[in-house]
C-alpha cells in the first residue's frame, strides 16, 4: 500500500541502466537542476557496502570510490547482496532511504538493479514513484571504459531489468548533449508536477 498520507517524499525517482550508461551523470545533473536542498540522491549500494564492508573487516571509503578495490570484491558483494535480498527483497531500499535527506521532497534513487527493487517504492509511493531506465549504445559504453565481465555483466545484477519492466521515462544517453538536456526538461516537469500537486 502506498503512504499516500506521508508529506515527503513527493517524488521517488528510481533510475536503472548498465553500466557505463551514464547513471551518475544523469543523476546529478537531474540533482543540480532540482536543488541539493530539495533533493536527495540515495545509492542502495550504500548501505550493501557498508554492511558487507563490516562484516568482513573491509575499508568502506575504498568500496565507494570507482577504485579496482570494489572490482575486487565485486562478485562476492553480488552474491552476498543476492542472499540478503533473498531473505528480504525491500532489505537495501529502506536502509538507502534511512538517511538525515530523506525529509527532501523528492528522492533520486540511483541504482535499482532488480525488479524487487523498482516494485519495493512502486508499491510504497505509488502514482509519486517515476521510473527511469538511462540507455547508451554498447560501442558509447565501451568509449566510457566499459569491458565485458563475465559474472557481472551477464548476471542479474545488470541484467535484471533488462526485460519485464515498463519504464516510466527512458533516457538516450549515447552523448549527444542537446537531446539529454531535452530529456532532462521532461522529466523534470514531471517531478515537478508531483512536488506541486501533493
Ligand atoms: N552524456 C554524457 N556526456 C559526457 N560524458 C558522459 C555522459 N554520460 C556519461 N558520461 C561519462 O561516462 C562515464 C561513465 O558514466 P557514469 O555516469 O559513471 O556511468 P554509470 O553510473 O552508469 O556506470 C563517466 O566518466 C561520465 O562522466
Ligand atoms: C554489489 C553492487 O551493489 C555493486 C555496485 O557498485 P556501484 O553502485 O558502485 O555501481 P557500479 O556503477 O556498477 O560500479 C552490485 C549489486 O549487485 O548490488
Amino acid at each position: 500500500m502506498a503512504d499516500i498520507d506521508a508529506e515527503v517524499p513527493l517524488a521517488v525517482v528510481i533510475f536503472s541502466g548498465k553500466r557505463k550508461s551514464g547513471k551518475d551523470f544523469v543523476t546529478d545533473l537531474l540533482q543540480r537542476r532540482l536543488g541539493e536542498d530539495k533533493c536527495e540522491l540515495m545509492r542502495l549500494s550504500g548501505p550493501l557496502k557498508s554492511q558487507y564492508a563490516k562484516e568482513h573487516g573491509l575499508d568502506l571509503e575504498r568500496l565507494l570510490d570507482a577504485s579496482e578495490y570494489k572490482e575486487t570484491y565485486r562478485l562476492d558483494m553480488i552474491r552476498w547482496g543476492e542472499e540478503r535480498r533473498n531473505q528480504d527483497p525491500g532489505y537495501f531500499c529502506c536502509l538507502a532511504t534511512r538517511c538525515p535527506g530523506a525529509q527532501k521532497p523528492v528522492w533520486i534513487i540511483t541504482d535499482a538493479r532488480r525488479k524487487t527493487d523498482v516494485q519495493y517504492f512502486r508499491d510504497k509511493y505509488g502514482t509519486r514513484a517515476i521510473s527511469v531506465r538511462v540507455e547508451a549504445q554498447e560501442e558509447v559504453r565501451r568509449k566510457r571504459g566499459w569491458v565485458f565481465t563475465s559474472g557481472v555483466d551477464d548476471a542479474e545484477s545488470e541484467c535484471g531489468l533488462d526485460e519485464g519492466v515498463t519504464w516510466d521515462v527512458i533516457i538516450t544517453n549515447d552523448g549527444e548533449h542537446s537531446h539529454l538536456m531535452e530529456q532532462l526538461d521532461q522529466l523534470e516537469h514531471s517531478i515537478r508536477e508531483k512536488q506541486g500537486k501533493q
